[in-house]
């Protein structure tokens, strides 16, 4: 493992080394790790078997982020997960209370263009333009939008002028970030235990610490008014933070790149918006459901480019055979995201960015998951996501705003995008950076 890093990237190599859909291999002395990466065995381990799979891994990452497994995503199967799984469902993000939490996303949207708006006009008098850090923008639109959702503040500091992220919302979406990069992410300790006494082997301990340190400093302030103000226990919530400012951010991010890079994608985005929408009136959430292009190009997003290249690890919970594959207790279960969406058996051209291979015909809506599991952006089953509602709600309002408010341009000294995925992670190497022009007129960008 320390001589194949990233990890992800040599399991993927691996299977092609054995041209194998699934393989198994053992990290450490006793930890069976089984990579799946067709929708078959997919269905075959979340549909058949998902009682059996729907427990997660004791490691130190997923600890010490959640507390002592105290969060959904991170605890193993039992009590404390169905208890707080109950209360994310049927509560904080039930149907009800994503309604009611409208209004926060309405403003944080509004601040968007706002934000993209004034950039330009500082820029304007030396560029046609502005030229806008894409990654910059998408990463914090979904931190603020959270902070404000769960604290009531977009910011902890008192932000920039031009309503971007002061120095604390930088630091905090770094720390989530980091937090996101290191957890399920192959430390050597978690496969060889007595390690963990002696030393931080790969340095993943210490730069997780430094995270949650920094996460903590900001939200436990927070989080202890709330204590203080209700007198009764609260759960932490970085789970909630960290869970939705990856996916979103980056499939905006990417999808910008795609559309500057294929013209006619963006095209078709921008007259679907001006038909649906208009330019008289801003896009908001009750019109994202007739935007099905728009719709598409996120969903081709979450298929391509998603931030994390395989589920979680499903741990088996007994002894079992899968498509005639035994497979002890314990097991880590790893489905392959990545190599789903690429799979060239499912999708024709699978490296091409097409948003056409999900519209399902005049007058049909597109549909986000995907029943047959040929991708995985929302999981399913047991552990599948309780955010969906809400992380599409997000993720396609920051596209849509976007898409409406602003032309987006390759800058013209450049004369291209480069968009080439980084080797350790699945997003771009390089931060997005292209020219954004104003679309509407100037009394649409809200103050
Ligand atoms: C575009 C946005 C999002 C994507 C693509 C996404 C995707 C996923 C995926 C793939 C899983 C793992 C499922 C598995 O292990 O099989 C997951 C789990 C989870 N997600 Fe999301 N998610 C998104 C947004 C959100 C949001 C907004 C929230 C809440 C604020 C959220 C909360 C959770 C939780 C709590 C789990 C753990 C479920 C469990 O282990 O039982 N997600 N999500």
């Amino acid at each position: 493992m320390l001589l194949n890093r990233p990890t992800f990237r040599w399991i993927h190599e691996l299977m092609d080394r054995f041209n194998s859909s699934i393989i198994c291999i053992r990290l450490g002395p006793s930890t069976n790790v089984i990579a799946v990466s067709s929708p078959d065995l997919a269905c075959e381990f979340f549909k058949k078997q998902d009682e059996i799979f729907c427990s997660r891994p004791y490691h130190l990452s997923t600890f010490l982020i959640s507390d002592g497994y105290l969060a959904t995503a991170l605890s193993p199967s039992g009590e404390q997960w169905r208890k707080m799984k109950r209360v994310l469902s049927r509560e904080m993000l039930s149907s009800p209370t994503h309604k009611w939490l409208q209004p926060k996303r309405d403003e944080e949207a509004d601040k968007l263009l706002r934000y993209i708006y004034n950039q330009i006009k500082k820029q304007d008098s030396v560029l046609d333009g502005g030229l806008i850090n894409v990654r910059t923008v998408t990463q914090h639109f979904c931190g603020n939008t959270m902070r404000n959702m769960i604290f009531g503040t977009r910011f902890f500091g008192q932000g920039m002028d031009d309503g971007g992220p002061g120095d604390e919302e930088i630091e905090h979406v770094a720390a989530l970030f980091a937090i996101m990069k290191h957890h399920f992410a192959f430390c050597i300790t978690d496969y060889f235990s007595w390690l963990r006494r002696k030393t931080d082997f790969d340095g993943h301990e210490k730069k997780l610490r430094t995270a949650i340190e920094v996460v903590r400093k900001y939200q436990d302030p927070l989080v202890n008014e709330r204590i203080q103000m209700w007198k009764m226990e609260l759960e932490r919530r970085n789970e909630l933070m960290i869970a939705t400012i990856d996916n979103p951010s980056n499939a905006v991010e990417w999808t910008i790149g795609e559309m500057i890079t294929k013209p006619m994608i963006l095209k078709r985005a921008i007259e679907e918006m001006d038909r649906v929408v208009g330019r008289d009136k801003l896009v908001e959430e009750q019109d994202l459901p007739q935007l099905n292009y728009l719709n598409a190009c996120i969903k081709e997003a979450f298929r391509l480019h998603l931030f994390s290249p395989f589920l979680p690890p499903h741990v088996s919970t007994m002894d079992t055979t899968v498509a005639g594959y035994f497979i002890p207790k314990g097991s880590h279960v790893i489905v392959s995201r990545y190599r789903l969406g690429r799979n060239p058996n499912v999708w024709a051209d699978p490296l091409r960015f097409d948003p056409d291979r999900h519209l399902l015909g005049e007058g049909k809506q597109m549909v986000m998951s995907d029943i047959q599991l040929r991708m995985l952006s929302f999981s399913t089953g047991k552990r599948g996501c309780p955010g969906m509602m809400l992380g599409t709600a997000m993720t396609t309002m920051l596209l849509a705003r976007m898409v409406q408010g602003f032309t987006w341009e390759i800058p013209c000294n450049e004369g291209y995008v480069d968009l080439a995925e980084s080797r350790n992670e699945l997003c771009l190497a390089r931060p997005l950076m292209v020219v954004a022009k104003q679309r509407l007129p100037s009394y649409m960008y809200p103050k």
